[in-house]
């Protein structure tokens, strides 16, 4: 088997994906596979690109092969010495790379870190299928719009001191200990973190019927009093309640959490433990090995609040400092940019390749110590293993990368430019 070679994703047809060919996850899917049909009534929702067990990738023209028996048959070549000692799989990816098209928001969820992980899946295996953690991070291929992590404590107790519903359903004690205990000098950042678990768990422990009740009456207020809110929220929780009307979410998700927007080429890195949930927009997404997803609300799948309110970190970073800047790329060159997103964790790095069809149609990139999968998100052009046959690389196509293997590609786009995601596990 050669060190590069097509690969097919698996898709994921989760009831928030975008529907049909307007999901860019079905027309990948259906591109890189023609025989694959678009159901135009069917959410498309994930691509999953990875040996993950619940949705493994084969091999393109041995569709009967996954990619991990290929690796399996030489791991040394295909996953690289120092990825099987780290990871300890001689079968596995570190990492898994997605591509995601949402239509409606995610579930407001976090992930385990490793040794909740491990306990989760001892404890319910069937609702939390790893032992592992799942870090993850979103770069935006199209304007992207999240929730990722709390709000900053005082911008959720102005929240909470103009918003009669969102104030009766915390309870005036609660909120009054919440309003004085922030600004308390005397108070630790520990006690503080407390204070706002207490209101957030206070929210999503309260009956669905009941909060459904607030829910209504905040929504009304949004349209007879949109200046309590603001316009932009005002909006959004009109918007999300016709999604999931009366939900929790509206509450926890809302008034809570950092309400982000990132433009295309922008990326958010979420740390296991952080609250978070995808609003709309197209993104690759990577992360590691692992499908725990740990979820409370704007869901009709399973909810583990408990497990929500006692594990999260109850940080309140601003989303500036949640962005993951783009570095450099030294290992790039010719006539694409490239732009790097390594977050601080050994799984996986993000690659962008995208050629300026203005500079020329030729580019390399350098070998990296461990496996890479890379998927085209727009325009053609080729791909090959250096002294190897060109293979087509089109919109939609997916390939698997061995270790220590220089790539040449080249761009046969005229109007949208040539580009290409890569992730990578080096250490
Ligand atoms: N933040 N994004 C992720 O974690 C994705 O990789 C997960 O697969 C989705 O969150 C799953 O979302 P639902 O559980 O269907 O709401
Ligand atoms: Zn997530």
């Amino acid at each position: 088997m050669s060190s590069l070679f097509p690969i097919l994703g698996a898709a994921q047809n989760y009831a928030w994906g975008k529907i049909g060919s307007q999901s860019a996850v079905a027309r990948y899917a259906h591109d890189n596979d023609p025989s694959l049909s678009i159901d135009e009534s069917e959410p498309f929702a994930e691509l999953w690109m990875g040996t993950h067990p619940k949705a493994p990738a084969v091999i393109s023209n041995d569709k009967s092969k996954k990619l991990s028996d290929v690796i399996s048959s030489d791991p040394e070549k295909y996953l690289g010495q120092s990825v099987i000692s780290r990871f300890g799989s001689k079968t596995e990816l570190p990492f898994l790379f997605k591509v995601l098209s949402i239509n409606k928001v995610l579930s407001i969820q976090a992930h385990p870190d490793k040794s909740l992980g491990a306990q989760l899946h001892a404890k319910d295996p069937d609702h939390y299928p790893d032992s592992n953690h799942k870090p993850e991070m979103a770069v935006a291929i199209t304007d992207f719009e999240a929730f990722c992590g709390f709000q900053p404590l005082d911008q959720i107790d102005a929240l909470l001191q103009k918003i009669p519903e969102f104030h009766q359903l915390v309870g005036a004690d609660l909120a009054q200990k919440y309003h004085v205990g922030i600004s308390k000098s005397s108070l630790s950042k520990n006690d503080k973190k407390k204070l706002l678990q207490a209101v957030f768990g206070q929210i999503m422990k309260t009956p669905e019927d009941v909060v459904a009740k607030y829910a209504a009456n905040m929504v009304a207020r949004t349209n007879q009093q949109p200046e309590v809110f603001g316009s932009v929220l005002a909006d959004l929780i009109q918007r999300l309640n016709q999604q999931f009307p009366g939900d929790v979410g509206l509450f926890c998700g809302c008034l809570m959490l950092n309400h982000c927007f990132l433009k295309s080429g922008e990326a958010m890195f979420l740390q296991a433990r952080e609250p978070h949930a995808y609003i709309s927009g197209d993104i690759m997404e990577c992360m590691a090995a692992s499908d725990n997803v740990i979820r409370a609300g704007f869901t009709p799948k399973f909810k583990d609040v408990e497990t929500l309110v006692s594990s999260l970190t109850y940080s309140t970073d601003p989303v500036e400092d949640q962005k993951q800047k783009p570095v450099a790329f030294s290992r790039g060159s010719g006539d694409a940019q490239f732009a790097l997103y390594d977050p601080p964790i050994d799984e996986f790095s993000v690659l962008q390749v995208k050629f300026d069809s203005k500079k020329g149609n030729v580019a390399t990139m350098k070998g990296v110590d461990g496996p890479s999968i890379i998927i085209v998100t727009e325009g053609s052009g080729e791909i090959a293993a250096k002294d190897e046959k060109a293979q087509k690389a089109e919109t939609g196509h997916i390939f698997f990368l061995a270790p220590r293997t220089e790539v040449v590609m080249s761009s046969k786009s005229t109007d949208a430019p040539f580009t290409l995601y890569r992730a990578f596990c080096e250490l």
